[in-house]
C-alpha cells in the first residue's frame, strides 16, 4: 500500500524539512519489507481564494481513487500500537493507495472530513500545520517499527 502525505502549503527548506524528509524515508526503508511504502508528497495552495472546499479539489484531484484519512484536532484520539494496527489493516484489505491529510490555517474542508475513512487526532490542542506534518510522518515511521516488531517504539 502506498502512503501518501498531502498538505495545504508549501514547506521550505529548514529544520522542520530536514526532519519531515528524515522520517518519511525511514518509513520508506521500514515499511517496503511490510507491503508500506511511501507514495508521493502532495502539497497544494489555491491562489485563487477558495479556501478549504478549492484545497480538497486539488487534493482528490491529485490522488483519484486514493483512501483518505484527515488528520483532524476533533478527530480519535489514539495510541501509537493502535495507530500502527489500522495502517496495518488498510493494507490487509488491499487498499492500493492510503492519502494521509493535513489541513491549511482554516483546516479540513467539511466535505472531505466526512468523505474521510478515519478523523485521526494528535490530542485537543492546535499544531501548525508544519509540525502536524513532522508528528505524522514520526507517527508513520514509528508505526511501521511497530509493525515490524522492531525496537524503536518502545513503550
Ligand atoms: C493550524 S491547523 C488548523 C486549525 C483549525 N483546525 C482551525 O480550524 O482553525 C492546520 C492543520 O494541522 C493539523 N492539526 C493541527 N493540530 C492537530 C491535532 N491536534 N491533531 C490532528 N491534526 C492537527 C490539521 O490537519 C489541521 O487542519
Amino acid at each position: 500500500m502506498k502512503v501518501h502525505l498531502c498538505v495545504v502549503g508549501r514547506l521550505k527548506k529548514g529544520p522542520e524539512k530536514a526532519l519531515l524528509d528524515d522520517y518519511l524515508r525511514r518509513f520508506d526503508k521500514t515499511g517496503r519489507g511490510l507491503g508500506l511504502s511511501l507514495g508521493q508528497v502532495v502539497e497544494v495552495e489555491d491562489r485563487k481564494g477558495g479556501g478549504m472546499a478549492a484545497e480538497a479539489e486539488l487534493i482528490r484531484a491529485r490522488l483519484p481513487g486514493a483512501v483518505f484519512w484527515v488528520m483532524d484536532e476533533r478527530g480519535e484520539i489514539m495510541t501509537s500500537p493502535e495507530f500502527a494496527e489500522r495502517l496495518g489493516a488498510q493494507r490487509d484489505r488491499g487498499i492500493g493507495d492510503l492519502a494521509l491529510v493535513i489541513g491549511g490555517a482554516d483546516g479540513i474542508d467539511p466535505g472531505l472530513r466526512a468523505d474521510a475513512g478515519s478523523a485521526i487526532s494528535f490530542g485537543k490542542m492546535v499544531w501548525p500545520h508544519m509540525l502536524a506534518r513532522v508528528m505524522l510522518s514520526e507517527q508513520l515511521y514509528r508505526a511501521a517499527s511497530i509493525l515490524a516488531g522492531s525496537p524503536y517504539h518502545r513503550v
